[in-house]
């Protein structure tokens, strides 16, 4: 059996780490989508599709199903983004997420979804790492050692800090 699991990934840390273990515990072979892989350089989206196609790679080699990696940009069209998905990926029989929207647009078009309870949500979420990295706290043990060594060579907390410096400048967010 094969699985989907996608997220945006900024950055993959120890909660999405948490999923694949337990998704890995049920399938043969894992799609992995890269979500946003369009958008980078924002508060929200600060990696590239490249820059978390190495952390993701690297983080789940540890786990035993294969593994497939697929950055899939975003669609203004809700109603088409599963076909959209799946023009994009390998074949799955299953889709795990936590995310309300992908399950609804996942069930909509028939394809099984699971989904878990989230793992330690008060600091395994991708806005309070990043917070963490602007205001120079601690982050680095809430994520996998391999997206540590990711952040590090392309520099991104220095990243991070620049574009909510800019956000703080009165620029405008730059989400937009
Ligand atoms: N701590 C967690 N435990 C279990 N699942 C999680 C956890 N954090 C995120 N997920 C799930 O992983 C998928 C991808 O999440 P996503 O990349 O948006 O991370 P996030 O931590 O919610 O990030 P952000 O705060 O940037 O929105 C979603 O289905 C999300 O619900
Ligand atoms: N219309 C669309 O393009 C559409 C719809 C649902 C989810 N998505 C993407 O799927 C990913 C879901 O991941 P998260 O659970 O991390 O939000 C995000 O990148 C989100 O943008 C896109």
């Amino acid at each position: 059996m094969r699985g989907f699991y996608i997220g945006r990934y900024q950055p993959f840390h120890d909660g999405h780490r948490h999923m694949v273990e337990e998704i890995a515990a049920e399938v043969d072979e894992l799609v992995l989508g890269i979500g946003s892989a369009g958008d980078s350089h924002t508060t929200r989206n600060p990696f590239t599709a490249g820059e978390r196609v190495m952390m993701v790679t690297k983080a789940v080699e540890e786990f035993d199903p294969t593994t497939y990696v697929v950055p899939i940009e975003d669609l203004d069209r809700n109603s088409v983004w599963v076909s959209h998905v799946q023009s994009m990926t390998p074949r799955f029989d299953v889709a795990y997420s936590n995310n309300p929207l992908v399950v609804r647009l996942f069930e909509e078009a028939g394809v099984e979804v699971r989904q878990s309870p989230m793992f330690r949500r008060d600091v395994l979420e991708g806005t309070e790492l990043r917070e963490r990295m602007i205001r120079g706290r601690d982050w680095e043990d809430l994520v996998p050692d391999a997206v540590v060594d990711v952040i590090r060579e392309v520099d991104g907390v220095k990243r991070i800090r620049r574009i909510a410096e800019t956000d703080a400048n009165g620029d405008g967010p730059s989400d937009q």
